[in-house]
């Protein structure tokens, strides 16, 4: 995966400096990547947004799909800056409207993404942005959201990227398992932790 990182700016190392690590949350043995304190700092907040919207901005995106709740930080600005709409990937009982749904497991649990009918259409090119990529179970159900009504899901955006987890990913592409490569859906990430 390395061959999707955004190598060689410089702004990514101030980026990756404002990420705040927190051991065992929210269980033990979990080391926690904080992106709140990215946020914390204009300058690398926006070399953030400014790093995807580069990359994206003529690539005819007509939809960025974020994934709740950190999704939700960094894909609206990205989708007013690259003139897409944006869609929510929401956690389970929160659209008010008609959805549909995909279950995933987490690296601490299981999950559900909902997506609202009618948002996104056949047609539509998406970029699915979140802050971060483990094992790629959640953005693999965005995928799939997506692609169940008809849109072609260009790339996947993540600010970090799990090292440990990689590996996992890794192992689970050559058993041929539906993580995000295998979906076939090209990834792109910032700053992974070492
Ligand atoms: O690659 P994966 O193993 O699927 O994990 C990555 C997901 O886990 C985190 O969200 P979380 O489910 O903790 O939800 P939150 O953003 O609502 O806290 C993170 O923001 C990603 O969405
Ligand atoms: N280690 C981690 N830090 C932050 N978000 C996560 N989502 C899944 N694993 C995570």
């Amino acid at each position: 995966m390395s061959e999707n990182k955004i190598e060689e700016d410089p702004r990514i190392n101030g980026i990756k400096t404002k990420i705040r690590v927190v051991p065992d949350f929210p269980k033990k043995g979990i080391m926690f990547q904080d992106i709140t304190t990215v946020l914390l700092d204009p300058k690398a907040f926006k070399d953030t947004i400014d790093l995807f919207v580069e990359r994206y901005r003529d690539k005819n995106i007509s939809v960025v799909a974020g994934i709740e709740a950190r999704g939700f930080l960094f894909g609206p600005p990205i989708a007013l800056a690259i003139g897409a709409k944006f869609v929510p990937l929401r956690k389970p009982k929160k659209l008010p409207g008609e959805t549909i749904f995909e279950e995933y497991e987490l690296e601490y649990g299981n999950d559900r993404l909902e997506m609202h009918v009618g948002a996104v259409e056949a047609g539509d090119r998406a970029l699915v942005v979140d802050d971060l990529i483990a094992t790629g179970g959640t953005l693999c159900a965005a995928i799939n959201l997506l692609e169940r009504v008809g849109a072609e899901v260009v790339e996947c955006a993540c600010v970090i990227e799990l090292p440990e987890l990689k590996v996992c990913c890794r192992k689970a592409e050559a058993q041929g398992e539906a993580i995000v490569h295998a979906c076939g859906v090209p990834m792109i990430y910032l700053s992974y932790m070492d």
